[in-house]
């Protein structure tokens, strides 16, 4: 029985072949970011508030203009064909029953339009919520094709990571020896549609050379709302509100990129402080529990974004197994928004959230 999404993870774990497990599972280096993430969101106590004579309780949210049923949206996660042969095409299909908001990899085994076309076919009577997801390429025509794809295929807003300038390293990966994708799965948004050899498919490149200057190229390029992923320092949030950024996803990759960086959780309210309600800020990393979401919500976060999570559902149970790992989510929302006294979002702030004393978890 899936009680929780915990759950999900252990039969995931002995449903896929190790080496993706492991892949899916890992993080870089010695995985110290990786467990932070988790226990920041456990060093965190809520103290709720008592009769207040909320009745019901209200979970959606709009951001950039996409209406969703929570504020918890899927946050980009690659190669979906590894751990269920639907791939990116359940996924989709689940976020959309959802409500959902689905961030499209740009790694995706499934092309972003087939992407799109599955999530419009799941709920014919409106518009499903994708977003896309960007690594910029240092070659921008190539970038400027692909964004170009993305919006026509019906993606409302960019996430850009930044957080990548060389690929993180996992150990894991490297012992199983991952290097590649197995035959028949490829990245399908990097396949050569004009120009190239037809059909053959690029290799995503991550570039050390990227500057502010591409973000600046990025805006002139689209009136896609851009969001970044993975800025981590205060510094760098308000360099982002000065080149015309549209908001920020507070991530560490979940723990694969740099090791040793702070749980994100941690991070929150430096950020908030950073950006001073001019741009929303959302998060991701650890989130695994409607508390976890209450917790984000209460020190500032828009919204919070889940990975494994909802590629456990996918190995899993595929679309259902999705489905189930949102409605799960959806439900300890509502119910720690219940018990916390909370009848909206809105009702989420700072002082329901108290750092657990040291020593104590
Ligand atoms: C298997 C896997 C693949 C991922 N692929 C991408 C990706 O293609 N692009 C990206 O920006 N982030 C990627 N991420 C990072 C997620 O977007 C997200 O930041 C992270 O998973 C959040 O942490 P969580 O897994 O603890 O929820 C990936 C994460 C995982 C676990
Ligand atoms: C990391 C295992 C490599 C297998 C396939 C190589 C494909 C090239 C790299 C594409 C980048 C995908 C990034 C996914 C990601 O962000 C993550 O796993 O985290």
């Amino acid at each position: 029985m899936f009680l929780n999404v915990r759950d999900f993870e252990e039969v995931a774990r002995t449903r896929l072949d190790p080496v993706y497990y492991d892949y899916v599972a890992g993080g870089a280096r010695d995985e110290v970011t990786l467990r932070a993430n988790e226990e920041g969101f456990q060093r965190l106590s809520l103290l709720p508030r008592v009769l207040r004579g909320r009745e019901k309780r209200e979970l959606d949210v709009s951001l950039f203009g996409s209406r969703a049923s929570m504020p918890v949206l899927l946050s980009p996660t690659a190669f979906h064909r590894l751990v269920h042969p639907e791939g990116e095409l359940a996924t989709a299909r689940a976020a959309a029953a959802a409500g959902a908001i689905m961030i499209v990899s740009m790694a995706s085994t499934v092309a972003v339009e087939e992407v799109a076309a599955a999530a419009r076919a799941a709920v014919p009577d409106r518009a499903p919520a994708l977003w896309f997801q960007l690594y910029l390429q240092p070659d921008l025509e190539f970038t400027e094709a692909l964004v170009r794809r993305a919006t026509e295929a019906g993606c409302t807003a960019l996430v850009v990571t930044v957080d990548s300038p060389v690929l993180g390293l996992s150990e894991r990966n490297k012992r199983n020896g991952f290097t590649d994708l197995p035959e028949g799965l490829r990245c399908e948004n990097l396949r050569e549609l004009r120009g190239g050899e037809p059909g053959s498919v690029r290799q995503i490149v991550m570039s050390p050379e990227l500057s502010w200057e591409h973000v600046d190229w990025l805006r002139r390029h689209t009136s896609l709302p851009i969001l970044l992923k993975g800025v981590l320092h205060p510094e760098d949030a308000r360099l982002a509100l000065r080149h015309g950024v549209d908001g920020l996803l507070l991530s560490n990759h979940g723990g694969r990129q740099l090791d040793s960086v702070p749980s994100t959780v941690d991070l929150l309210p430096e950020m908030v402080d950073a950006v001073g309600g001019r741009i929303p800020v959302l998060l991701d990393g650890g989130v695994r529990r409607g508390t976890d979401v209450v917790k984000a919500l209460a020190l500032g976060a828009a919204a919070v974004g889940v990975g494994r999570p909802v590629v456990w559902g996918l190995a899993a149970d595929g679309e259902r197994g999705v489905r189930r790992v949102l409605e799960l989510l959806r439900e300890e929302l509502d119910h720690t928004l219940a018990l916390c006294g909370a009848g909206s979002l809105r009702d989420l702030t700072p002082d329901l959230v108290r750092r657990t004393p040291a020593g104590r978890g």
